[in-house]
């Protein structure tokens, strides 16, 4: 599945130091729209949420972060589950973090593989075109709502 043309970004995250990290966050809660996203940075900030609760994710000296992304939760039939997360702001110091994210063909149709499906476990999520995902992303990413949940049956 993953092939020549799948997609690779490099991102790179610069946030500077904030005098109000109680009034300002520095990427607001999201989860990935990748297969996984890899991270690596050497100043706290990334924040998981699980049950209503935010973690921070600790600093591990070389480790990089694996996040599992909405194409991973997909494929994977909800065995693996994307994580929300965000990353809040610093008073004392500046954060820069490079996120490598990996992602398939745009013209790959999403849906779970079909040896995760069968007459107990039904597909749990729709098939959709990775191009109409990300689009659907985007317009979910703006107004706070997450596209995974768009795509639940
Ligand atoms: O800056 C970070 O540690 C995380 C950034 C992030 O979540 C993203 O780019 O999707
Ligand atoms: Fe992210």
């Amino acid at each position: 599945m993953i092939r020549d043309n799948s997609i690779t970004q490099a991102i790179f995250n610069y946030y500077p130091q904030c005098p109000r990290p109680d009034h300002v966050l520095g990427l607001k809660a999201h989860t990935d729209g990748s297969i996984i996203t890899v991270n690596f940075t050497d100043v706290e900030g990334l924040q998981l949420e699980k049950n209503g609760v935010w973690y921070n994710v600790p600093i591990i000296s070389n480790a990089l972060v694996i996040n599992i992304g909405d194409v991973m939760e997909i494929l994977s039939n909800g065995f693996f589950k994307s994580l929300v997360h965000r990353v809040v702001t610093n008073a004392e110091k500046e954060r820069l973090s490079l996120v490598l994210v990996y992602t398939l063909e745009l013209e790959t149709q999403l849906e779970p593989v079909l040896e995760l499906v069968d007459d107990k476990r039904h597909a749990r999520y729709m098939k959709i075109k990775l191009n109409d995902y990300i689009e659907k992303y985007h317009d979910t990413y703006a107004t706070g709502t997450l596209a995974i949940d768009g795509v639940k049956i």
